[in-house]
């Protein structure tokens, strides 16, 4: 049992505008298990439907969006709940203090106005009573000390940081109670390569220290590459493979997962980076089967009819899935 088991999660934007009805399938039909103590990544070009998926991983609902089917169940300590069956109080319960989050552009966060120990403060209080201001501010000096902050952060306002230092003193106020989850959506998008690669290892050595599952989307792949210990592959609002992070670099099998590795830039390697023909799908009017088919140069008839299961792949590295009739048919010996 995983910290997080998503079953078969359908969620769609449904609107209806001047008398004209549009469904956009952004997640369909997601299941997944993320387990204790791992960075698991969530990778797939714009628009594929990771933010809509961590909006629902984070139970946030709000139309357009509905949910149509399925389950987001955390397994804590004392309990399971399914986050889309929770009422807001008993989410406001759990957020930041069982599932916290780094979003991108710290500035979400951080109150501009405030100096960061007030932001510290206010945070800290909406979940907890603080009996003592001294021993809540050297609590907090200690937690920005195991971090590698300064804390004389403590006492600028947010505009006076730069923007790593922005993201370090998020990632300080995300892990502050020690979540068991914490979901980082694109949290380096905005920062320069130089400065990522600190705010990642940042991330990498609390998530160590605190052994928080932590699930990280962004469409860097080097970003995964870096820090993920699994990487889940989406494709038009569905994973198509996932697997430890080695497997997904060293031997990607679905064949979107091996367009988006070949054309990663290497060093040393000159060689042409072409890219598959066609453009991901209208999720409004998505293609019957495996979505990817229509680009696919594999398909065969049963991509354009059905859609393929998410079935189990042998590797030694650990646990491995992929939704591709190429593999799924093989281990039937029923190719079409
Ligand atoms: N409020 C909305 N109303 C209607 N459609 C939406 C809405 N928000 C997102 N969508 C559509 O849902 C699909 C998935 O979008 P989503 O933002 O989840 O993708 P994404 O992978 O996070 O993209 P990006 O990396 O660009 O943020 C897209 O087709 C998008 O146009």
């Amino acid at each position: 049992m995983g910290v997080l088991n998503v079953k078969e999660l359908k969620a769609y934007y449904k609107t209806d505008i001047y008398g004209v009805s549009r469904t956009v399938q952004a997640v369909d039909g997601i299941s997944l298990e993320i387990h204790e103590n791992e960075i698991f990544g969530i990778a797939g070009e714009s628009s594929c439907g990771k933010t809509t998926l961590i909006k629902a991983l984070s139970g946030t609902i709000r139309p357009p969006l509905t949910v149509m089917g399925g389950e987001v169940v955390y397994n804590f300590e004392d309990r399971s709940v399914n986050i889309l069956s929770l009422r807001p109080d008993e989410l406001r319960k759990i957020s930041w203090e069982k599932i916290s989050y780094i979003l991108q552009g710290s500035m979400s966060v951080l109150n501009p106005v405030r100096k960061i120990h007030k932001t510290f403060y206010d945070f800290f209080e909406a979940h907890r009573k603080i009996e003592n201001q001294q021993d809540f501010m050297k609590q907090m000096r200690d937690h920005l000390g195991k971090l590698g902050l300064p804390a004389d952060v403590l006492k600028s306002y947010p505009h006076q940081l730069s923007g790593g230092m922005r993201q370090r003193v998020t990632i300080a106020l995300a892990t502050i109670f020690k979540p068991n989850v914490i979901i980082a959506d694109e949290p380096t998008t905005a920062l320069d390569v130089v400065v990522q690669r600190g705010v990642l290892q940042l991330l990498r050595e609390i998530q160590q220290e605190q052994k928080n599952t932590v699930i990280l989307v962004t469409h860097d792949m080097a970003v995964h590459a870096n820090i993920a210990d699994r990487v889940g592959i989406m494709y038009a609002g569905r994973i198509v493979e996932d697997a430890q992070v080695d497997d997904i670099f060293e031997n990607p099998i679905h064949p979107y997962t091996k367009h988006l590795i070949n054309s990663l830039p290497m060093i040393g390697d000159k060689s042409y980076k072409g890219s598959i023909p066609g453009a991901p799908p209208n999720l409004a009017d998505p293609p019957k089967g495996c979505r990817f088919h229509p680009r696919c140069p594999y398909v065969m008839g049963i991509c354009r009819e059905e859609v393929p299961p998410m079935v189990n792949v042998e590797s030694e590295r650990g646990p491995r899935r992929v939704a591709c009739f190429q593999i799924s048919k093989e281990g039937d010996n029923g190719k079409s």
